[in-house]
């Protein structure tokens, strides 16, 4: 373990507001010689909502895959609080504090809500996975993930297996999945994929809630417009693989570049 990891859930928390927290340089992706992504460069500040968008195909499942350590890339670098992780695997990029989205499909349904979210805890703290050791007096996981089902607003479905959560509450329960080791980045890919409209608002409430009361910096991939300009500080906008403006909402929407790039694609 380095000192950056060793220093805590948080690493690095040196850097002062406003300050990039995570950037790409020049990031490119070739794939079957095909440039996927191009000279994407983005500066994300430390305590904003970025939101990442784009029409299909513009290359966010690429970004998000390459920031998150699932493909590397063939040009450029990522960093993470002023350290170079471009080559730092998956789990070595959660411990220097970058978490990720998980998968509905990750969570294990006869669990209980707060066993899956202590399961999470205990690996963060790098305890034992067991779910059956003796309950002790003080369970740091157990107390972390009470924690995170109340940031989440599911505290009262903890006993419940999480198979019995609505969509939208499994929705949640990822969210709560991910920040239980207290990252510094939250990279949520499509937070509010597959929900109906009237869940929406309540979903981007609690991402919300998770950067105002954790100072946590959050990154989303989305393709819906709406979400982006509820929640975000700055949208990135992509197209065909390249970055074509990061900027505040209202800016973003009156960019002719970006109006130009949406006409004729369907959003
Ligand atoms: N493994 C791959 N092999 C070949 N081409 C790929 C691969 N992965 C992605 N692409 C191509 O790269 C481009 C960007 O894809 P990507 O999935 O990143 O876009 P996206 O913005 O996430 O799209 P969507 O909103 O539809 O999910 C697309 O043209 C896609 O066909």
């Amino acid at each position: 373990m380095t000192t950056d990891e060793a220093r805590g859930a948080r690493p690095g928390t040196a850097l002062p507001d406003g300050q990039p927290i995570l950037e790409t340089r020049e990031l490119g992706v070739a794939i079957g010689g095909v440039q996927i992504l191009s000279d994407v460069s983005l500066s994300v500040r430390r305590g904003e909502i970025m939101a990442v968008l784009g029409p299909n195909g513009a290359g966010k499942t690429t970004l998000f895959n390459m920031l998150t350590g699932l493909r590397r890339p063939t040009s450029g670098r990522i960093h993470l609080q002023g350290r170079d992780i471009t080559d730092e695997p998956v789990f070595r990029r959660a411990r220097l504090g970058l978490a990720r989205s998980f998968q509905i499909t990750s969570l294990f349904p006869s669990l209980t809500v707060l066993e899956n979210v202590r399961l999470a805890a205990q690996a963060h703290l790098g305890g034992s996975l067991a779910l059956w050791r003796r309950v002790r007096r003080t369970d740091p996981a157990l107390d972390q993930a009470r924690a995170a089902l109340r940031t989440v607003g599911i505290a009262d479905h903890a006993d419940g297996p999480a198979a019995a959560l609505s969509h939208g509450g499994k929705r949640k329960l990822e969210v709560a999945l991910a920040i239980v080791g207290n990252p510094a980045v939250l990279i949520l890919d499509e937070p509010t994929a597959g929900m109906s409209a009237e869940d929406v608002p309540e979903l981007t409430e609690v991402i919300r809630q998770v950067r105002d009361t954790h100072g946590t910096t959050i990154v989303l991939v989305e393709h819906r417009m709406d979400v982006a300009i509820a929640l975000a500080d700055r949208m990135a906008v992509m197209h065909h693989g390249t970055l074509l403006a990061c900027d505040t909402p209202d800016n973003v929407m009156a960019d002719q570049v970006v109006q130009s790039a949406y006409l004729g694609e369907a959003l």
